[in-house]
Parts: C-alpha cells; sequence; structure tokens
C-alpha cells in the first residue's frame, strides 16, 4: 500500500471524530492568532512613542482620540496588550490545546487498540504460527500510537503553521511584497529538501521497527524459556543472540536517526539562511527609509517567527512518512486472512445432542495446494454421548484431528458435521460455547485459581467451582495452599507442578458443561494413582456427553465406546479395545508393549 494511502486509511479513524477535531483546530488557531499578533504592539511602541509617526487608524478607532492616548498611555496599553496576548496565547492556549489533545488522541488510539485486539481474537491459529507474540504485542502497545502522532504532530501543527505562515505573509506582503516573496522561497526549497530524504526516511524507520519487533520477540521468547536456558546452562549463547538483536536495532536505530536529524538539520539550514538573506535585504531597505524601524520590527519579528511554522511543517511531513511506515505494521494484521470465519447467516440449533461425524476429511496446516497433508481422509462417526479414544504414534496427528472440532482451522476438504450441521454452518461462538477442551500443554492465566477454573463459566459459584476442581481430583492441594483458591498464579504457572496445572485445567473444562468434551493427554504429567482417580472421576462428569480423548496411556482407556488409532494422518484401524486386541496390529503391539513395560 502506498504511503498517502496509508496515512488515508489512518486518517477514517479520525474522521470518526470530525467535531471533536475542528474544536481542537480551532483551539489551536485562536493560539496561533495571538502568536501573529504578539509583535505589533512593540511596532507601535517604535513607530509612534519613540518616533514621530501618527497611531494606525486601527488603534486610533479603538481609542477614539481620547486624551489619555499621550505617550505614556499608548505604551501602557501596549505593554498591557503584549503581556494579554503572551498570557492568552502563549500560557493558556498551549495548555488548553496541549490537554485537549492528549484525551482526544488517547481515544483514537483506544479505538485502533481495539479494533486490532478484535481482530486478533478473530484470527486462527494459522496467523500465530506466523506472527512472533513479542513483535504483535510492539505493534499493538507501541505502534498504535500512529494515529496520535497523526493528530498532534501532523494534522493540528501543519493547519496552524500553514495558516500562520499565510497570515505573517499577508501582513508582511502588505509592509514590502518584495521581501516577503524572498521569505517565501523557503517552500520550494523544503520540498527539494524533502524529495531527497524522503525514500531513504521511510527505508531506515521500516528498518528500524522490524527489528525492534525481532527484538521483542525475542526478549519475550526468552523469558518465558528461562528454565530452559538455565537448565542447558546457554545464559552465554542466549546472550549472544540478544547481543546481535541489540545490534540490529542500535544500527538501524542509528541510522533512521541519523537520516531523519539530517533532513530536520538541512531544513533548518534553508530557514536559516532564507531569514539571513531576509534580514539583510529589509536592513537596506530600512537603510534606505523605504521602510519604517516599526515594520522592520515586525519583519523581523515574523522572520523568526516564520521557522516555528516551517519547521513544524517539515517536521510533520517527516513524521508522516514514519507514521506510514509504522502503520504499515497495524494494517497488516488488520488486513491478515480469516481463515475461519464466522458465517453471518448461521443460525444456531435449539440444543446439541452430540454426533460428531468426519467425511472425507483431508487437512494441512498451509495452505490447500502448498502445505504437506496432515490428516487425510478420515471418516469417523462418533454417535452422541460416546466416548471415543484416539491413539497412535508421536506425530500421527491426533491433536490436528481434534483441533478441527473447534474450527482452530478447517479441513482442506470433506466435512466435519455435528448432528448433522457442517460445522462451517454453525455460529463459530455457538460452536465454541458448546465445545470444552483440555490442551495438551495446560494454560493458566495470571489470575486466582477460582478464576481461572471459573473461566470455564463465568456464572460459576465459588460451590461449582469447587464441585468442578474436587472431580479434577484438584481439590484437596488447592485449599492446602496459603491463600487456597484465592491463590494468584504466576504468569507462567510455574508456581504449580505439572500435575497440579493440568488438574485445574480439567476442572476448568468439567465447569463448562459443554457436550462436547476434548481431552489431549489430559493426564500426562499426574501420577498413576491420581490418573486413576481422574479417570474414575471422568466416568461420572462425562455421563451423556461425546467425548474425545487422547492418550499414550492405553491401559486408562480400556473402556472407551470407540477406539481409533492414527497412522501418518489416516485411520488404520477402529474398534472396541477387545475387537483391536483380538485383531493383533498397531493397537494391539502399542498395548501389549505398554503392559510388558
Ligand atoms: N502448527 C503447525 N504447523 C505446521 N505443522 C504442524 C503444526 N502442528 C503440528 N504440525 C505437524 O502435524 C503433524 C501432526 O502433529 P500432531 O500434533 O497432530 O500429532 P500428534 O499425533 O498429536 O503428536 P503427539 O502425540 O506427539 O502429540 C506433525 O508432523 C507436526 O509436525
Amino acid at each position: 500500500m502506498k504511503k498517502v494511502s496509508l496515512l488515508f486509511r489512518l486518517l477514517r479513524y479520525v474522521s470518526n471524530y470530525k467535531l471533536k477535531l475542528l474544536g481542537l483546530i480551532l483551539i489551536a488557531l485562536t493560539g496561533v492568532g495571538f502568536e501573529v499578533l504578539k509583535p505589533l504592539p512593540i511596532k507601535v511602541i517604535i513607530d509612534s512613542v519613540l518616533s514621530t509617526k501618527p497611531l494606525p487608524n486601527s488603534v486610533l478607532n479603538l481609542a477614539g482620540n481620547s486624551a489619555w492616548m499621550a505617550d505614556k498611555g499608548v505604551l501602557l496599553v501596549c505593554c498591557l496588550a503584549i503581556m494579554a496576548i503572551s498570557a492568552a496565547g502563549s500560557a493558556l492556549f498551549s495548555f488548553w490545546v496541549t490537554s485537549y489533545m492528549a484525551g482526544f488522541c488517547q481515544r483514537l488510539v483506544n479505538d485502533l487498540s481495539i479494533e486490532l485486539y478484535n481482530k486478533l481474537q478473530r484470527l486462527s491459529l494459522t496467523f500465530y504460527h506466523h506472527n512472533k507474540i513479542g513483535d504483535l504485542l510492539q505493534r499493538l502497545s507501541s505502534d498504535v500510537f500512529v494515529i496520535y502522532y497523526l493528530v498532534a504532530q501532523i494534522i493540528v501543527p501543519a493547519t496552524s503553521s500553514v495558516i500562520s505562515l499565510g497570515a505573517m505573509f499577508y501582513i508582511m506582503a502588505s509592509i514590502n511584497l518584495e521581501l516577503a516573496l524572498v521569505a517565501l522561497s523557503i517552500v520550494p526549497l523544503l520540498v527539494i529538501a524533502l524529495l531527497v530524504f524522503t525514500k531513504p526516511m521511510e527505508k531506515t524507520t521500516e528498518r528500524q521497527y522490524q527489528n525492534f519487533g525481532s527484538l521483542s520477540a525475542f526478549v519475550q521468547q526468552s523469558l518465558a524459556s528461562m528454565r530452559v536456558i538455565q537448565a542447558f546452562a546457554r545464559e552465554n549463547l542466549m546472550r549472544r543472540k540478544m547481543e546481535t538483536h541489540v545490534l540490529d536495532y542500535n544500527q538501524s536505530f542509528l541510522k533512521a536517526t541519523q537520516v531523519s536529524a539530517g533532513y530536520n538539520q538541512l531544513s533548518s539550514l534553508i530557514t536559516g539562511l532564507v531569514a539571513v538573506i531576509v534580514v539583510g535585504l529589509g536592513a537596506v531597505q530600512g537603510m534606505n527609509g523605504t521602510i519604517s524601524a516599526g515594520d522592520l520590527f515586525v519583519f523581523l519579528g515574523y522572520i523568526t517567527a516564520l521557522y516555528g511554522p516551517v519547521n513544524s511543517l517539515s517536521i510533520a511531513i517527516g513524521t508522516s512518512v514514519v507514521i506510514s511506515s509504522r502503520s504499515k505494521r497495524l494494517f497488516e494484521i488488520l488486513d491478515s486472512q480469516e481463515f475461519v470465519t464466522d458465517n453471518p447467516s448461521a443460525i444456531a440449533p435449539s440444543g446439541i445432542f452430540g454426533q460428531v461425524q468426519f467425511e472425507n476429511v483431508d487437512f494441512g496446516y498451509g495452505l490447500q495446494n502448498e502445505g504437506k497433508r496432515t490428516l487425510r481422509n478420515i471418516n469417523l462417526t462418533v454417535p452422541a454421548g460416546q466416548t471415543v479414544a484416539i491413539v497412535g504414534p508421536t506425530g500421527a496427528g491426533k491433536s490436528s484431528l481434534i483441533s478441527l472440532l473447534s474450527r482452530f482451522y478447517d479441513p482442506w476438504k470433506g466435512r466435519i458435521t455435528l448432528d448433522g450441521q457442517d460445522l462451517r454452518d454453525l455460529p463459530l461462538p455457538f460452536l465454541r460455547e458448546n465445545v470444552a477442551l483440555v490442551l495438551q500443554e495446560p494454560f493458566l492465566f495470571p489470575m486466582t485459581i477460582a478464576e481461572n477454573i471459573g473461566f470455564g463459566n463465568p456464572d460459576a459459584t465459588p460451590d461449582e467451582i469447587r464441585a468442578a476442581a474436587q472431580a479434577a481430583q484438584a481439590h484437596d492441594f488447592i485449599v492446602r495452599l496459603p491463600q487456597g483458591y484465592d491463590t494468584v498464579i504466576t504468569e507462567t504457572g510455574t508456581s504449580l507442578s505439572g500435575g497440579e496445572r493440568q488438574r485445574i485445567s480439567l476442572a476448568r473444562a468439567f465447569l463448562k458443561q459443554a457436550p462436547i468434551l476434548i481431552l489431549d493427554e489430559p493426564t500426562s504429567a499426574l501420577d498413576a494413582l491420581t490418573e486413576a482417580k481422574v479417570f474414575a472421576a471422568l466416568n461420572s462428569m462425562t455421563f451423556g456427553k461425546t467425548v474425545f480423548i487422547i492418550t499414550h496411556r492405553l491401559s486408562a482407556i480400556k473402556h472407551a465406546d470407540l477406539i481409533i488409532t492414527l497412522k501418518d494422518g489416516a485411520i488404520v484401524e477402529s474398534g472396541t479395545h477387545q475387537n483391536l486386541l483380538a485383531t493383533g496390529n498397531t493397537y494391539a503391539q502399542m498395548y501389549n508393549h505398554q503392559q510388558i513395560a
């Protein structure tokens, strides 16, 4: 997307608050008006108090011909005017603009953050496989401020700069057109400087923020895996990698800063040079008597004041380059394809029985024509209320198969139905409300244990949370913790053992009371006794539910209604424990091997 169209797209968020923006610009312009007025009382002092020039008509009209308009009276009024202009213009309006702008821009940042967050929630896991969390974090917490800069460093300063330049030029031209035109030559010179610097600024800024994203991602991953780093004593290796990331970032930061400082300095140089020329020419005209001392003072005042708006215009233009590069990183998220989409015309059925059917399902993680096929021609019927166990060697596709049930991904080919209805024709939130999931890696939030379990059902009462914990064999260890159910879990959950985390995760799924329960190795971290208790509890908790369970401990699923064996992404056998044992094939071999071991 082109730089200008990126800026226009960003502008659309601002256009939701047209009136507020207009208010902000009006306040800023009033401040500018005071700035433009600043040299005028001094001109009156120089020309009409210190010299003999009559008072300007505008002042006479205001004051009338009153007697107090003698020199000292004029001097006093001019001094009061200077004070009022400075107090109102510089102090009051600067404060007002700053606080108004902060509130307004923060609201824009909030809007954009929420839109990004909503989009991130809709994106399927495929997106997360291709993007690093640290980089996304950086986009959401830092790049999102581009909208702030768009208003605070471009729209408002550029508008007030253009208007104040216009007003100053008008007054200067009415004093001396020739000098005013020389002053205006700043504009084409600055445009040339900008043309030279745009590309390098764009490139270096983009690189800088890419490197910053990589650095954030590396730090985030390192912190999350500190235990592994320490266990393998790989601190030096990771430090060297960190140094490389920091160095890359520093170099790109340095380049971006040098290029943008180069542009700023060149534009300052141009402004300064033109100002010197105008001062010189003005002084010559003053000596020739073609311009009064007061007018020359106004002129010189504006020439110095001209630097402010011209400079903020050039900064605004430079910032627009930076902003467009950074906003690209946000629009990349907003434009990411939602591979799993919610069908807007889908109607939720009044209830769910729980019959699940896979019909000729093929699936892979990449795009259909590019990626490797992970599941091939899966045909499977699970009647409502039955328990199906999925077994097979590691990497066979077991977790992939069950991830299709929650529509984390959609099949490449074929379809999966729930009570005869294609999952893609069910509202996505409805489907996921009706599926409870225990993942292989139990994830806990940095909240209390009660909140972690209650995540399965936010309306659950403390008694229901406790009952779910009891069923998952978690209650006993929870009440032994100093704060019991109110114990806050550390960010990574490392304050609990693997088995404890697993049981909390199980309790969360139990609490959800969904008609379909998916358990991906739910007891792999439990000792044999606790595992037996969990499985005993499972029998009562899963009554009437359709259950998919993946486990490597085959003795635990002997009573499943159906067992399927997956190998290289295909179902190679299915039946009950007894049937499969009788065949002597893969399942029987794995089972017998475990019995001996
Ligand atoms: N996000 C992913 N992107 C690409 N390939 C993946 C992804 N997740 C899994 N795979 C691949 O899909 C295949 C099946 O993986 P899956 O996790 O479904 O196997 P599994 O039978 O559950 O294994 P395990 O018993 O070890 O958990 C593997 O080859 C794996 O490398």
